[in-house]
Parts: structure tokens; C-alpha cells; sequence
């Protein structure tokens, strides 16, 4: 018997050699847009959700976090997960009780596709293989971290600026500029943020011109607690690498500088924003906090390796600086192979035999550029998405926590097919002090983890202080539970001190949400001050969005007249006049 949705034509393939083909709305046949991985598009109210065990009635907040989930099939048949548009989850928490909603964010990019019905972008971070309709557009999908920022969100990928969010109806405020303040093209997705000073560190790299010419321009910023720019300083990096995560300690910030590299003539030729470069060092940038000089950029170097996240860092009693992350043995991005062909991972299978541990550097500000730096300890474990107690982040702290994956345990392939982001089948806390050896006796280092069975695979977890209490670590641990065979998720709370115990309950989605990067989960009470500030005839009022466009979108319009997306906005150019070739 036919199926249901066999049509008497057989109806066109919808990727012809690679490039979409007609009008069907249909997602690529391949390993990112299917299975778990299949996009949902889903934006959504529940009230209610259901829960399992009793959700601990202290926590009283909204855990938030991003997912990118491609809104349109995609210009591109062998499209990635990193392209999609970001959409971003909110579960409140109430005495016990949990809400969800759901929504994307309102890009630049989302408006214009949303307008055309259909994609318009085409490959990551590479604006040269786009539809002529939206030349000169701000291209970022902003999918890669949800941060709270004086009252709003920050949903931000460190290819453009950060999109402002309500925090309560997650409604998009629209394009940030810090009120004008910053006009870099790039903003990172991993904001630093100093607990004890209140202020944002953040930089963009890539950032010398449009954010998409390889330019080796790095920009720092400092944002104070009243929301105003204290520092802005420029500086050079060795190679266009990425910048993913950073650290900070009360007078330095730390940028890893990845070995995978964009290139301005791959780029022209409509070919991928980055390569992986097997044969080049890791690097770690150095700055001062405050008064930071172009030339003050220190550059230390290591044997190659790919930079996860970061874990917590700061600077000990002699001066050095403490930053802790996972550092893989291969390329992470397996679909940014070498511009060479060599023997790197190119499949997820191979990802899963990368090895990532998590490192402790202690680096010394005075070095020269170009020291060699080898890592103090290496904790013997292997994973990612290492969260701490944020309210220690430049103090000496011990506890931190990560997805971790253990390919010894059994996973049902035949269910689950290849695990859709990477095998992290356990959650664990760990415990640095616990790799001391002041007796001079090696001790076990602490694994208190957790294994949630051969068809689940976590999502980042975050850290929620237990009201009242100050003391490090002590708390719960949230984290997203994928179910990959029945294609749903749950979320489990742990007590954060006792991860091996299991959670002290779960709450449980109707739906599967999509592979998110970063979340963050904030209290209440600062969700409540806020809003109550930031309301019409409160003391600093509604945030603003960008009034202008950025520096090179001006330049841009200007060079090329009223073109691409301004035209398809109909607007004027930047200074009142209508540039249309030379008018
Ligand atoms: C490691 C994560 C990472 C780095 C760069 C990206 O554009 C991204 O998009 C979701 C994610
Ligand atoms: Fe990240």
C-alpha cells in the first residue's frame, strides 16, 4: 500500500547537488536535521508541567537556555546544528511548581526570512553564499548563550551583537548596543561577570571590520554595574582563530585562542568560516582588567589542542593566574575539517574518541609572548560544559561540575542511533582540592557521578545556590535529560554536593526540546528588582534598542546604495539620504 504521503508525481527531491531545490518545506536527509536532532520550531506555553518526586520548594527563579533550531530548511543540504536560529526555553520555578515557554529570538535574520517564508542565509558565518536580498545584514542567529544583563536578556553568538529579550514573556526588545556604547560587528557569547564589582567583561574577536573578514582585531569591554563602558580597548591576535569562552581574576582577563581558523579567501570562494589547523599551538591572550593598553596583550603558547569551556579561574597568593577548562586532543568541530586533508576526526563517531580532560594552568602575567606553558594538573576525566558556583568566579573555589562521557557504560545504539551531540551519558561533580597532594600521597581524586541509562545523554547543567546559604557548592544542580529513543526530554534536579545519589526529582516535557549550548538560571528576586526598575517611569526605564545601524553596516550602505536588506526594509540610509549609487 502506498504511504499516506506518496503523491501520484513523485514529487522533486528537496537538495539538488547540495543546494535547495524548489519550494517544499523539507529538512536535509542527514544527521543534523534528523532523528534528535530533527528541528522542532516550537514556540510554546505550558503551565504546569508535569514532575516526578517533590521539586525543592526553595528554588524560586527561571532557568534559561538556548538552543538553535533552524526555523527554515536551509539554503545548504550539509547545513550544522551551530547554524540554526537561536530559541530560547525558560522554566520558572515556583514552591515546587514549574512553568515552560518558548520562543525564538527576533534577529535581524529571523525577520527577513520570516518576511520571504524561507531561507535566505546561507552557510555559518560566511555571508558571501547568501541571497542578494539581505546583503548588508546583521547575520547572527543568536544561539549560543542566554545571560541576564541589568534586567534583560542577552541572547548572544559570538558572530554579531546580543539581542535584548524580555524576561518574562521572552519577547525580543530588539538588536543591543549597550546604549550605543558598543559598535564592534562581533560580541562573545560568554560575558564574564565579576561578583563582587557587578560589571560585564566581554570582547568580540574577528572584530576589525564586518565580523566575517578574518581579521585578526580583538576588542575588550568593560561594562559597570550602572550599565556604562569603563574600558574599551583594541588589541592583535597571532591568527583569526576563535575566541570561544574566556576567564577572569580580579585584574587580568584570559582569552583561549582556539587553532581553527577563518580565512577571507575561503570565505570569497563560499567555503566554510573556519578550519581546524592541526599543526598550529593553542594560545592564551592575556590582558589587564583596567587600563588595558593595545600593546599590553600578552601570548602564551602550548602544544596543539581544542579549548572547551571554562571552568572557574583566578589569581593564588603568588600572582599567577588560576584557569581552569577542558582541553580536547582533536579538532571538536569535526565539520571544520583541515583546509589539508589529514587524519582528524570528520565524523561524530570520530568526535566521540576525542579525549577532552580539564586542565589547570597556572600562568604567570609577567611572561613574555611566546612562553611555553605546560598545564599544573590534569583532573583524569573526560567531558565538557564545566559550570561552577558563579558567586565564587575570581576567588579560589573547589567545586565544579560537567557532562561527562564514559563509553564504557552501555548505550543501545540500535534505539538511539549515533548519539545525537555527543555521548555525555553521566553528570558529575568534582572537586579540585581533592587532587592536592600536600602529604605527598597521591589521593583518589573525587567523581561523584551520576549514569541516567543506556537511551539518555545530558545537557548543560546549571548551579542554583540554596537559598541563604553562602557556602560554596552547596545547592542543586539542574540539568536537560535527552531521551534519544522515545525523542523527549526531562529536566533532573540533583542536590549538587551529592550527584551520585540520583536526582531528587524530574520534571518532565511533553515534547523533545533541541541540543542547547548555554543556560543560566536567575533568582526571582533579582528578575523582580529589575523589572521594577526597568518600567515605564521606573528609575532607568524600558531597555533600548539599537537606534543606528553598526559601523559597517553604514559603510556598507553607503558603498553599495540601497541594496540587499536595507532595500528590503525600505529604509534610508544611516545619515537621512537615500544612497542609491552616488544620489
Ligand atoms: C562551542 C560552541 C560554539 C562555538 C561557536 C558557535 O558559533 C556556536 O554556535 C552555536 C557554538
Ligand atoms: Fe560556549
Amino acid at each position: 500500500m502506498a504511504h499516506i504521503f506518496a503523491l501520484a508525481e513523485p514529487a522533486r527531491p528537496a537538495y539538488h547537488e547540495g543546494n535547495r531545490n524548489g519550494d517544499q518545506v523539507k529538512f536535509p536527509d542527514t544527521g543534523f536535521f534528523q532523528g534528535f536532532n530533527k528541528p522542532s520550531r516550537l514556540e510554546a506555553d505550558i503551565f504546569e508541567l508535569e514532575t516526578t518526586g517533590e521539586i525543592p520548594k526553595d528554588i524560586n527563579g527561571t532557568f534559561y537556555r538556548i538552543q538553535p533550531d533552524h526555523r527554515f530548511p536551509p539554503l545548504f543540504e550539509e547545513d550544522i546544528h551551530f547554524n540554526g536560529d537561536g530559541s530560547v526555553s525558560a522554566f520558572r520555578f515556583e514552591n515546587g511548581h514549574v512553568d515552560f515557554r518558548q520562543r525564538y529570538v527576533h534577529t535581524d535574520r529571523f525577520k527577513a526570512e520570516t518576511k520571504a517564508r524561507k531561507a535566505l542565509l546561507g552557510k555559518y558565518r560566511n555571508p558571501y553564499t547568501d541571497n542578494e536580498m539581505v546583503k548588508g545584514i546583521i547575520r547572527t542567529a543568536s544561539n549560543t548563550n542566554i545571560t541576564f544583563w541589568r534586567g534583560v536578556l542577552l541572547a548572544s553568538k559570538e558572530d554579531g551583537p546580543p539581542f535584548a529579550m524580555d524576561p518574562v514573556t521572552l519577547e525580543t526588545i530588539g538588536r543591543y548596543d549597550f546604549d550605543g556604547q558598543v559598535q564592534s560587528p562581533t560580541f562573545t557569547a560568554h560575558p564574564k561577570f565579576d561578583p563582587d564589582t557587578g560589571e560585564m567583561v566581554c570582547w568580540g574577536y574577528e572584530a576589525g571590520g564586518d565580523g566575517h573578514d578574518a581579521s585578526c582585531d580583538i576588542v575588550v569591554y568593560t561594562i559597570d554595574k550602572d550599565g556604562k563602558k569603563t574600558e574599551e580597548c583594541w588589541y592583535k591576535a597571532p591568527f583569526c582563530g576563535m575566541i570561544h569562552d574566556g576567564a577572569i581574576t580580579k585584574n587580568f582577563l584570559i582569552l583561549p585562542l582556539t587553532p581553527i581558523k577563518a580565512d577571507a579567501e575561503r570565505l570569497k570562494r563560499g567555503g566554510n568560516h573556519f578550519a581546524w589547523d592541526p599543526n598550529e599551538d593553542q594560545w592564551y591572550g592575556i590582558v589587564p582588567r583596567r587600563g588595558g593598553k593595545p600593546d599590553d596583550i600578552i601570548w602564551l603558547r602550548a602544544d596543539n589542542g581544542f579549548h572547551g569551556h571554562v571552568a572557574g579561574s583566578y589569581e593564588d597568593e603568588e600572582g599567577k593566574i588560576v584557569v581552569d577548562l577542558t582541553v580536547a586532543s582533536d579538532n571538536v568541530f569535526f565539520f571544520f575539517p583541515p583546509d589539508n586533508p589529514t587524519p582528524t576526526p570528520t565524523t561524530l563517531l570520530q568526535r566521540n574518541k576525542l579525549i577532552s580532560d580539564t586542565y589547570r594552568w597556572k600562568f604567570d602575567p609577567k611572561a613574555p609572548t611566546n612562553t611555553r606553558v605546560t598545564p599544573t594538573l590534569i583532573y583524569g576525566i573526560n567531558g565538557e560544559f564545566s559550570r561552577v558556583d558563579d558567586r565564587y568566579l575570581t576567588h579560589k573555589y573547589n567545586h565544579f561540575w560537567q557532562c561527562q562521557i564514559d563509553p564504557t557504560r552501555p548505550y543501545d545504539f540500535p534505539k538511539c542511533g549515533p548519539p545525537a551531540g555527543g555521548l555525555f551519558n553521566v553528570i558529575g561533580h568534582f572537586e579540585w582540592d581533592s587532587l592536592s597532594t600536600s602529604d605527598g600521597e597521591k589521593k583518589e581524586p573525587v567523581k561523584d557521578t551520576w549514569w541516567a541509562g543506556p537511551t539518555t545523554t545530558f545537557q548543560e547543567p546549571v548551579f542554583v545556590p540554596k537559598e541563604g546559604s553562602n557556602k560554596e557548592g552547596e545547592g542543586y544542580l539542574i540539568a536537560l535529560l535527552n531521551h534519544l529513543d522515545v525523542l523527549r526530554n526531562d529536566i533532573l534536579i540533583f542536590d549538587a554536593l551529592n550527584i551520585s545519589k540520583g536526582p531528587l526529582a524530574a520534571i518532565h516535557l511533553p515534547v523533545k526540546l533541541r541540543l542547547g549550548l548555554h543556560g543560566n538560571f536567575i533568582e526571582q528576586r533579582e528578575i523582580d528588582e529589575w523589572a521594577e526598575r526597568r518600567k515605564e517611569g521606573g528609575d532607568i526605564g524600558p531597555a533600548k534598542p539599537a537606534k543606528e545601524p553598526l559601523p559597517w553596516q553604514k559603510k556598507f550602505f553607503e558603498e553599495h546604495g540601497l541594496t540587499g536588506v536595507k532595500a528590503l526594509e525600505g529604509h534610508s540610509t544611516a545619515n537621512g539620504r537615500v544612497g542609491v549609487n552616488g544620489h
